[in-house]
């Protein structure tokens, strides 16, 4: 991920200006810095939901929104309907559309890819579970085994620690940690500067 004098924000909102930015393979970016600096903005560049206004932005060689599967979202948990009438294996499964197509029936292939992504985040046994009437920190650990599903290189996460508990944070940040190690490069962003100093290669503090 490339970003040369970008400026990027929202028609007529430039939010953040002249930035310049690179991510490579297996490394971890945090983002820190007050309420609405940019933190989400940044990360919503990355996926063509935020403008580049100005300046250039690459992902993957690409311009942002253009790098499909190969980049894992993992939205700010409040922001989703708790009400949504799934569970918590279909959340998952929703990680696999991009390779299937959301129309066509899922294969075996990809419920199993599911069922282990939740293993891998400590919840095999909640698949049958609907996601509003889990946690916040079991909903979060689903928006990661969702993202790990689509096997993303590329991992953003916005504020994972919200409303997270400790045992939570901890399994999340050893499974981010396996998956850098493994070669994808991350970013989150988070208020909690002393973590994203200890779990961080490289910290940004957006909007200072
Ligand atoms: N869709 C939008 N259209 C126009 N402006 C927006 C939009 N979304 C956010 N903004 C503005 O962009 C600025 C940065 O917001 P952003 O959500 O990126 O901050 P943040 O650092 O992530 O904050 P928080 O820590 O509260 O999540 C704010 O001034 C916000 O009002």
């Amino acid at each position: 991920m490339r970003f040369r004098h970008a400026t990027i924000g929202y028609p007529g909102n430039p939010v953040l200006i002249g930035l310049d930015l690179d991510l490579r393979a297996g490394e971890r970016l945090a983002l820190t810095g007050p309420n609405g600096a940019g933190k989400s903005t940044l990360i919503k560049s990355v996926l063509g939901l935020a403008a580049v206004l100005g300046g250039a932005v690459e992902v993957f060689g690409r311009s942002p929104g253009r790098a499909g599967g190969l980049c894992g979202y993992v939205p700010q948990a409040a922001d989703l309907d708790p009400d949504f009438p799934v569970t918590a294996g279909q959340v998952v499964l929703m990680g696999r559309y991009r390779r299937t197509g959301w129309w066509r029936p899922t294969r075996a292939a990809d419920r199993r890819a599911a069922r282990a992504a939740l293993d891998r985040v400590g919840l095999a046994d909640r698949a049958g579970v609907r996601f509003g009437l889990l946690s916040g920190g079991q909903r979060q650990r689903v928006l990661l085994a969702r993202a790990i599903v689509g096997e993303a290189a590329l991992l953003l996460l916005d504020e994972p620690f919200n409303g997270v508990d400790a045992d939570s944070q901890r399994s999340i940040l050893t499974v981010l940690s396996e998956l850098t190690a493994a070669g994808a490069a991350l970013i989150l962003s988070t208020h909690d500067e002393p973590l994203a100093h200890r779990f961080a290669h490289r910290v940004l503090a957006v909007g200072t």
